[in-house]
C-alpha cells in the first residue's frame, strides 16, 4: 500500500470552527412525489394538480418540515444530520423513522436486493495502471473505512465491497485521482461515494471561506453554498438518484447531501441549499445557474466526481463542466481530488482527464466497455416494419408470473410517444420518458413504472445511464443505438447488483454499422452469437473507412483503455504534453485471469452521432 500523504491539504483537522454552510433545518424541499394510485397509464390521470400544488412527502422527503427552531431541531440531530464540533465528529442519535425511508425493510420489493451473481463480481479482473498502486481492500473494514460509515453501510446491508469499491476506498483514501471503469450494476456509485464520506467523517469540513470573514451562522441574506465534495451527473434522474444514495450513507453524519437539477423549482432548489450543502449533486446547466446568482461558491471543494462524464461530454456539457472546473474558483487539479466514474471510456473523455486529473490511477473492472455476464444477450432480425408485432408476441409471453420491470429503448422521443400509445392500446401497462416530457412527467412515469404501476416503460438514451431501477427483468433494444457504448448502457439497467437480466435487440440491416462491436462483445460476454449475424458482419465491407463523429468503432476510437498506457496517433491524443508526461507509468498491476485489450481497427459505418434524439 501506497502510504503517500493525501495531496489534499486538510489544514481543518482538529479545529473547531462554523461550518461554512450549516444553516441547520429541515429537509423537506426537494421533495419526490408520493405515487398515485391510479390506473397504469401515467398519462391517463387527471391528478395533475396534485403534482403541481407543491404536494411533497412520500418515503424520500417527509420528516423535518417544522415551521420555526430550526437550528434547534437540527442541534439536536432529528433532522438525522449530526455535527462537527470542536474537531471532532458528532453522530446525531438515531431516528427509525428517518432509518426506514432511507434503508427501508429487508424485503421491501423497491429496493434493489443482491441477487445469486454477486460473489462472481470477484473473478472479474481487475487491472489498474499508474504510479504506485495502492492495493485493494476486501472487506468493509474501519481502517481505511470511518466507523460511522461502517454503521451506514451495514444499515444498506451490504456485506461485501464489489470490487470498484475494494480499489477506490485505498485509492481515494491516499490522496489519489482515479478514473474507475466497471461494468454496469456494479456499485460505482459507492465506489465515489464511500471513500469521499468517509474522509469527511474523519476530517470534517473545510474551514469558514476567506471571502466571508465575518460570517456568522444564521445569516439570512447572501446565503451561499461552500460544498466540500461535489458530483457532477448528465440527467436528472441520475442525480437525484445519487443524491438518494448519500443521503443514506451520511446518514446521522455532519454532511448534508443536496441536489440540484434542470426543469425543477430553482427556488426550492434554492432554499434546500441554504440549510446545508457539503456534498452536493448537480446536473452542469442547473449548477452553472446556481453560481451565477452567487448561491454556490466551489470554494471549498475538495472532492470532484465526474460521474457518466462521457454522457456528459456526448449530451455537450464540455463548455458549462469545464467552466465549472476551470473558470470559477474551485480549487487547482493540484488542491481536489478528481474521480471519473463510467462503464466506458471513449477517448475524447480521456483527453479531458488529461486536463482535469494529476497522476490518476486509471482503474478497470473487466474489460473496459464490456457487458456483465449476468444479462442474457438474445438478437433477433425484425425487419423494421415488422418490430411492432415482435414486440407485442414477446410481451404475451412473457408470464404473468413474471413480475419484473420490462424497458424498451427506441431511438426517437417521438417513437418513444407512439409506441407507448401503441402499447397501451393493445391492453399493455406502458409508460414513456424522454426529454421532451416535463420534469413533473418524468418523475412520475419512473415512479409508475418503478413501483409497477406501469411495469412496461419506453424510454430514449435519457434513461440508458446509471438508473438503479430494481426488478428490471427485461430490457428490449426496439431500435439499437448507433454506438455500442450506448447499448452497453441500456442493457445495463438489468442484471445488477448480482441479480440475473435478460436482453433483446431488434436488429435489421439497418444497424450493421454496429455489427461487428456488437459480436465482439457478445464474444466477450459468452453469448449466443447467431450465424446470421456473423454473415451480416462479413458481409458489410469497409469497416473503418467512414469512421462516426467520435471517432468510429471501439477499436479506433482509442478509448475504453488507459490512453497514457497505451497512447494513440498524435491527432488521436489531442494535443497532449510530451511522450514523457503521457507515457507508459509503472506500477500498475492486474489480478485475476487477464484479459487483455481487444478491439479491431475499424469504425462504427452508421456513426452519425446526434445529440437531438433522447
Ligand atoms: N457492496 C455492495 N453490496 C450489495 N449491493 C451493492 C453494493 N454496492 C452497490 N450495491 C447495489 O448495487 C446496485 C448497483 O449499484 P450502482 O447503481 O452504484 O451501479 P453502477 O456501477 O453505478 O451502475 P451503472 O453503470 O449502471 O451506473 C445498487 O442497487 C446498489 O445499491
Amino acid at each position: 500500500m501506497n502510504s503517500a500523504a493525501p495531496a489534499v491539504n486538510w489544514n481543518s483537522r482538529n479545529t473547531s470552527f462554523p461550518r461554512a454552510d450549516a444553516w441547520g433545518g429541515s429537509r423537506s424541499e426537494m421533495g419526490y412525489s408520493t405515487p398515485q394510485r391510479s390506473g397504469w397509464s401515467d398519462r391517463a390521470s387527471s391528478q395533475g394538480d396534485r403534482w403541481n400544488s407543491g404536494y411533497r412527502g412520500g418515503r424520500y422527503s417527509n420528516y423535518g418540515g417544522r415551521g420555526g427552531g430550526l437550528d434547534e431541531f437540527s442541534r439536536r440531530g432529528e433532522d438525522g444530520y449530526g455535527s462537527w464540533r470542536e474537531g471532532l465528529h458528532k453522530i446525531a442519535p438515531k431516528n427509525l423513522h428517518i432509518e426506514r425511508d432511507l434503508f427501508g425493510l429487508p424485503d421491501d420489493p423497491d429496493r434493489q436486493h443482491t441477487g445469486i451473481n454477486f460473489e462472481k463480481y470477484d473473478d472479474i479482473p481487475v487491472e489498474a495502471s499508474g504510479n504506485d498502486v495502492p492495493e485493494g481492500v476486501s472487506d468493509f473494514t474501519s481502517p481505511p473505512l470511518d466507523s460511522h460509515l461502517l454503521c451506514n453501510i451495514e444499515l444498506a446491508r451490504y456485506t461485501t465491497p464489489t470490487p470498484v469499491q475494494k480499489y477506490s476506498i485505498p485509492i481515494v483514501a491516499n490522496g489519489r485521482d482515479l478514473m474507475a471503469c466497471a461494468q454496469t450494476g456494479s456499485g460505482k456509485t459507492g465506489g465515489f461515494l464511500f471513500p469521499i464520506l468517509s474522509e469527511l467523517f474523519k476530517h470534517g469540513p473545510s474551514p469558514p471561506p476567506p471571502e466571508q470573514p465575518g460570517y456568522t451562522r444564521g445569516m439570512s441574506r447572501s446565503r451561499k453554498a461552500y460544498p466540500v465534495g461535489l458530483i457532477l451527473a448528465p440527467t436528472r434522474e441520475l442525480a437525484s438518484q445519487i443524491y438518494e444514495e448519500a443521503r443514506k450513507f451520511a446518514y446521522r453524519s455532519w454532511v448534508r447531501p443536496c441536489v440540484v437539477y434542470g426543469g425543477a423549482d430553482i427556488s426550492a432548489q434554492i432554499r434546500q441549499i441554504d440549510r446545508g450543502c457539503d456534498l452536493l449533486t448537480a446536473t452542469p446547466g442547473r449548477l452553472v445557474d446556481l453560481i451565477e446568482r452567487g448561491r454556490v461558491s466551489l470554494s471549498q471543494t475538495r472532492y470532484l466526481v465526474l460521474d457518466e462524464a462521457d454522457r456528459m461530454l456526448d449530451m455537450g456539457f464540455e463548455p458549462q463542466i469545464r467552466r465549472i472546473v476551470e473558470q470559477e474558483d474551485m480549487p487547482g487539479v493540484n488542491d481536489r481530488q478528481t474521480l471519473m466514474f463510467s462503464a466506458t471510456f471513449p477517448r475524447d473523455i480521456q483527453i479531458l482527464a488529461r486536463d482535469f486529473l494529476k497522476d490518476y490511477v486509471f482503474l478497470s473492472v473487466g474489460r473496459v466497455g464490456s457487458t456483465s455476464e449476468n444479462i442474457t444477450q438474445k438478437i433477433e432480425y425484425v425487419e423494421e416494419e415488422d418490430k411492432r408485432s415482435v414486440l407485442l408476441d414477446i410481451l404475451h409471453s412473457q408470464p404473468d408470473s413474471d413480475r419484473g420491470l420490462t424497458l424498451i429503448f427506441v431511438e426517437t422521443k417521438r417513437s418513444a410517444d407512439t409506441l407507448s400509445v401503441y402499447l397501451i392500446q393493445s391492453n399493455f401497462p406502458a409508460t414513456s420518458i424522454h426529454g421532451d416530457r416535463s420534469q413533473r412527467e418524468r418523475e412520475r412515469a419512473l415512479d409508475s413504472f418503478r413501483t409497477g404501476r406501469t411495469p412496461i416503460m419506453v424510454a430514449t438514451a435519457v434513461a440508458a445511464r446509471g438508473l438503479d431501477i430494481p426488478n428490471v427483468t427485461h430490457v428490449i433494444n426496439y431500435d439499437l443505438p448507433t454506438d455500442i457504448d450506448d447499448y452497453v448502457h441500456r442493457i445495463g439497467r438489468t442484471g445488477r447488483a448480482g441479480n440475473i437480466g435478460l436482453s433483446t435487440a431488434f436488429f435489421n440491416r439497418s444497424n450493421k454499422g454496429v455489427v461487428r462491436d456488437l459480436i465482439e462483445l457478445l464474444k466477450e460476454a459468452n453469448q449466443e452469437i447467431p450465424s446470421w449475424l456473423e454473415t451480416v458482419a462479413k458481409e458489410t465491407q469497409s469497416y473503418g473507412s467512414r469512421g462516426s463523429s467520435r471517432g468510429g468503432g471501439r477499436g479506433s476510437r482509442g478509448g475504453n483503455r488507459d490512453h497514457r498506457r497505451f497512447g494513440g496517433s498524435s491527432s488521436e491524443r489531442g494535443g497532449y504534453g510530451s511522450s514523457n508526461e503521457f507515457g507508459y507509468y509503472g506500477g500498475g498491476y492486474s489480478s485475476g485471469n487477464g484479459g487483455g485489450y481487444g478491439g479491431g481497427n475499424y469504425g462504427n459505418a452508421n456513426g452519425n452521432y446526434k445529440q437531438s434524439w433522447w
